[in-house]
């Protein structure tokens, strides 16, 4: 049986680490860190998300703004509030939750993010910096950061010969997290869709990362022995023995039998997703690091 690791449990040692060193910076060069994050609309799963960031950025002693919009907010009004926060120095990091709705084009806002205090890491600058191994001065997204942690846990920090196989191509996850193993030294593969042999070539990894966003599709009897397996999916299903109406969070990866053969594996929830919102925090407090001139500590 495969060791599950306990990524709230990791989150909330890197969120101790992120307070201890926010407190440091505040007495020696009175910068608080300061986070925005901006919603537009009322969509409930997504203001569950910014409320327990907002809550966490709290826990640590930072300066926390939420910016709520109406849903048939113009994209000119939400570029100006990003502009206002761009010159806010009080403000280090700026989170515009996605997605946003249909008649706003995202890739123009988060290009109108300074690259300077895109936590997210979303800005091509900061995308740039990472696929040319300039990490010291990049933000690296929050979900593929979070996960090479969980990784690091179980294999340490150089995965030299190491064979990983990513499942999903996306700019938020599969290619972020590819660049990541790869400059960890492993031999990388990316997966998607029109892969032939999806099952084989996931048989290969030593690292397996699923990111395709469907319900348990990574199969039990696709994972070698002893793979290290890192589900980032959060799947909400129909559970109804669970009682009329209810349902449940799963992962990409089909849990109970991926356990029994895996040498360590994330589960959902209490896997990545905890980590993804403890590594938000972590660049935020790099990012006002950067601005008083401390060098910034390492997760
Ligand atoms: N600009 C932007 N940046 C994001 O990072 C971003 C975003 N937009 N839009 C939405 C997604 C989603 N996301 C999650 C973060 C934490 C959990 C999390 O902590 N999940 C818990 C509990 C889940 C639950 O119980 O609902 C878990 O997996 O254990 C989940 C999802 C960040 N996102």
């Amino acid at each position: 049986m495969a060791d599950v690791i306990d990524g709230k449990k990791v989150a909330e040692e890197v969120l101790a680490s992120v307070k201890e060193e926010a407190d440091k910076l505040i007495a020696e060069t009175g910068v608080t860190p300061g986070i925005a994050v901006v919603i537009v609309g009322e969509d409930p799963a997504s203001q569950v998300y910014v409320n327990s960031k907002s809550r966490k950025a709290k826990e640590c002693g930072f300066h926390s703004v939420k910016h709520t919009l109406a849903e048939d907010t113009s994209e000119t009004d939400l570029l100006a509030l990003i502009g206002t926060l761009n010159e806010d120095p009080a403000i280090h990091g700026i989170l515009v939750q996605l997605p946003l709705p249909g008649h706003i084009d995202s890739g123009r806002v988060i290009q109108t993010i300074s690259p300077d205090k895109d936590v997210d890491g979303f800005h091509f600058i900061n995308v740039g910096k990472l696929g040319t191994g300039e990490t010291s001065t990049a933000f690296v997204p929050c979900t593929p950061a979070g996960s090479m942690l969980l990784v690091e846990r179980v294999r340490g920090r150089d995965l030299s010969g190491l064979s990983a196989v990513v499942v999903g191509r996306s700019n938020i996850v599969g290619k972020p997290m590819a660049n990541l193993l790869l400059a960890a030294n492993c031999t990388v593969t990316i997966a998607h869709s029109r892969t032939k042999d999806l099952p084989g070539l996931c048989r290969t990894a030593d690292i397996l990362v699923a990111a395709v966003g469907r319900p348990e599709m990574v199969k039990g009897d696709w994972v070698k022995p002893g793979a290290t397996v890192i589900d980032v999916g959060i799947n909400r299903i129909d559970a109804p023995e669970r009682g009329e109406g209810k349902s449940r969070l799963v992962g990409d990866v089909e849990f109970a039998e991926a356990e029994k053969v895996a040498g360590a594996i994330t589960p959902v929830p209490g896997g990545v997703g905890p980590m993804t919102i403890a590594m938000l925090m972590a660049n935020t407090l790099v990012s006002a690091c950067r601005r008083a001139g401390k060098e910034p500590p390492r997760f």
